[in-house]
């Protein structure tokens, strides 16, 4: 039975503070026709009705962060307020305005075309939250689009939130996978004829979803009044220890920006995450990630494989480049919030520092993946290079690799042979070995046990210092795409399964090898984001 730890609340005690609607200018139209809204950082609108919504699954986590017990969650309230069927009181449901560069091009207004913010709370520990719907229907924002969302996009974004909660990365959270009983047409281009799909809605929560896309938007139309409302907003609410906005400020700000982001970027490097849709409007201004789409695991260690095959020719938004474009993003607010401060020097200060906030924190997060208690450039960068070309070099699972690593002995009389065996899982094909790669395999370990005595961690506590950082259940490709199949025939004992096995990502849990295995053999040729899942 999960109870909260604010036994005070429940549903309908949500104490609501509502602050970005209270405090920003609104369109003061309230219809919900698709069109370019001037002059607004937000507009009201409705989510839809829906037929019959269904709770597939809720996060325990995310509802002790709103007080709500077990019981909440399974009401039928909670499903209709999560499902965008009954405004509680105290909501203020609106859309937000927002552009953003998608693929390198500035692409002009966006959204918010699918997500509503039913609006903030405040919980009994003084955070707030604001909660959102994805999938609740059409806002003014929607363009050529219907506002829905689909069961498989809804439940990888439900499950990889959570997973990535539980993982230490810094992200938006979900609180409820619903079905909302109606069915969504989607073209899938691999038979070329629509398909009605099941619907659902997921709930979000964060404390803020404001993104860069929401600054430039106004910089480009030249609403410059409202860039800095937005902008001495989210300052006074999220970013307040920086003091009063001034133009000084603006620069600290946007230095404190490109340290969160630099810092996100090391994260899904840590645990193999490729977002595969990096544009502006998906870059949060928290530093957190935001919109699980096309994302996937890196199954195989590569740095240039992309689970979005729209993008799979470019290799944009791949895993390796995500630092690369983690910096462009950031450059494209700079540009955005250049009308605040008046001069571009504080900015292309803050660009070149968040390359070395980014080699720190990666330095000091690779020292940990290998169990080093200091990352010595000199000698840990060619290690950790060399490495990474050995597990490029042969189809390495990167996920295993670093939990195996943690076995390897490193007393000097061991023999190559021990301390090889313990990697030979996280190969997809070992007996296709050649002698030359083994050869450097085993010297790369040796100049690794060495590196390891000198740092002078034993064994033992080497592995649990590892453990730590590198996760042994990640939500792999196959395994959403496998609850997806089980949850589109009404089936949800796959979902709930990761969502437990999840919680615990760096804990050994008997009985539940198989969700650590690696990559089965029927799955290899699938994209991360497969043709059944990608398209939203
Ligand atoms: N089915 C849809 N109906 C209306 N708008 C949509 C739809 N799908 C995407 N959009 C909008 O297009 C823009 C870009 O889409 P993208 O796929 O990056 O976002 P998303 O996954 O819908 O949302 P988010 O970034 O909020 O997670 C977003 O502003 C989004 O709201």
């Amino acid at each position: 039975m999960h109870t909260s730890p604010c036994s005070s609340q429940s549903l309908t005690n949500l104490r609501f503070t509502n602050r970005f609607t209270t405090q920003l200018p609104a369109d003061p139209s309230s219809e919900n026709t698709r069109r370019q809204v001037y002059r607004a950082c937000y507009s009201r609108v409705m989510p839809v009705t829906t037929t019959n919504p269904q709770l597939v699954a809720y996060s325990r986590e995310v509802a002790d962060l709103l007080g709500l017990d077990q019981e909440d969650c399974t009401s039928e309230l909670f499903t209709r307020v999560f499902s965008g069927n009954q405004l509680l009181p105290g909501m203020d449901a609106h859309a937000m305005c927002y552009g953003g560069h998608q693929f390198g091009n500035w692409a002009g207004q966006l959204g918010d075309g699918r997500a509503i913010n039913l609006g903030e709370i405040i919980n009994c520990q003084g955070e707030h939250w604001t909660l959102q719907l994805k999938g609740a229907g059409p806002t003014p924002y929607s363009r050529h689009a219907d506002g829905l969302a689909v069961l498989r996009s809804s439940l990888r974004e439900f499950l990889c939130s959570e997973a990535m909660f539980h993982l230490g990365v810094p992200t938006t959270r979900a609180l409820s996978l619903i079905l909302t009983g109606d069915t969504v047409e989607r073209d899938m281009f691999y038979n070329g004829h629509p398909q009605e799909e099941p619907g659902a809605v997921v709930c979000r929560l964060s404390p803020s979803f404001i993104r860069f896309g929401n600054f430039e938007l106004f910089t480009a139309r030249g609403e410059i009044d409202l860039l800095k409302q937005l902008a001495d907003f989210t300052i006074r609410t999220h970013f307040p220890h920086l003091g009063r906005p001034k133009p000084a400020v603006y620069s600290l700000w946007f230095d404190e920006i490109c340290r969160l982001t630099a810092e996100l970027m090391v994260h899904w490097l840590r645990v193999g995450f490729v977002h595969g849709v990096m544009n502006t409007d998906n870059m949060s201004i928290l530093g957190l990630t935001i919109d699980y789409g096309p994302y996937g695991w890196l199954e195989d260690y590569d740095p240039t494989w992309t689970p979005n095959i729209t993008d799979a020719q470019g290799r944009r938004y791949c895993y390796g480049r995500q630092p690369i474009i983690a910096h462009w993003n950031l450059a494209q607010l700079a540009n955005a919030l250049y009308p605040l401060v008046g001069e571009t020097e504080p900015f292309e200060q803050s660009l070149q520092k968040f390359n070395r906030y980014f080699e720190q924190s990666w330095q000091s997060m690779m020292a940990g993946k290998l169990g080093l208690t200091v990352f010595e450039p000199d000698t840990d960068r060619p290690l950790v290079e060399d490495l990474l070309h050995l597990l490029a070099a042969v189809e390495t699972d990167m996920t295993l690799f670093f939990r195996q690593l943690a076995l390897v002995p490193t007393a000097m009389e061991k023999q190559t042979a021990d301390r090889c065996a313990p990697l030979h899982i996280a190969l997809y094909q070992p007996e296709q070995l050649d002698s030359a790669y083994q050869d450097k395999l085993s010297a790369w370990l040796l100049r690794y046990c060495n590196r390891v005595r000198r740092d002078g961690l034993p064994d033992q506590e080497r592995q649990k210092k590892m453990n730590a950082i590198n996760p042994l259940y990640v939500l792999r490709n196959y395994l959403a795409q496998l609850a997806i199949e089980q949850a589109t025939d009404g089936e949800y004992t796959l979902v709930n399964e990761l969502l437990e096995v999840l919680r615990s990502p760096y804990t050994e849990q008997p009985g539940k090898e198989q969700f650590a295995e690696k990559r089965p053999e029927w799955a290899r040729h699938r994209p991360g984001c497969s043709m059944l899942s990608c398209s939203s």
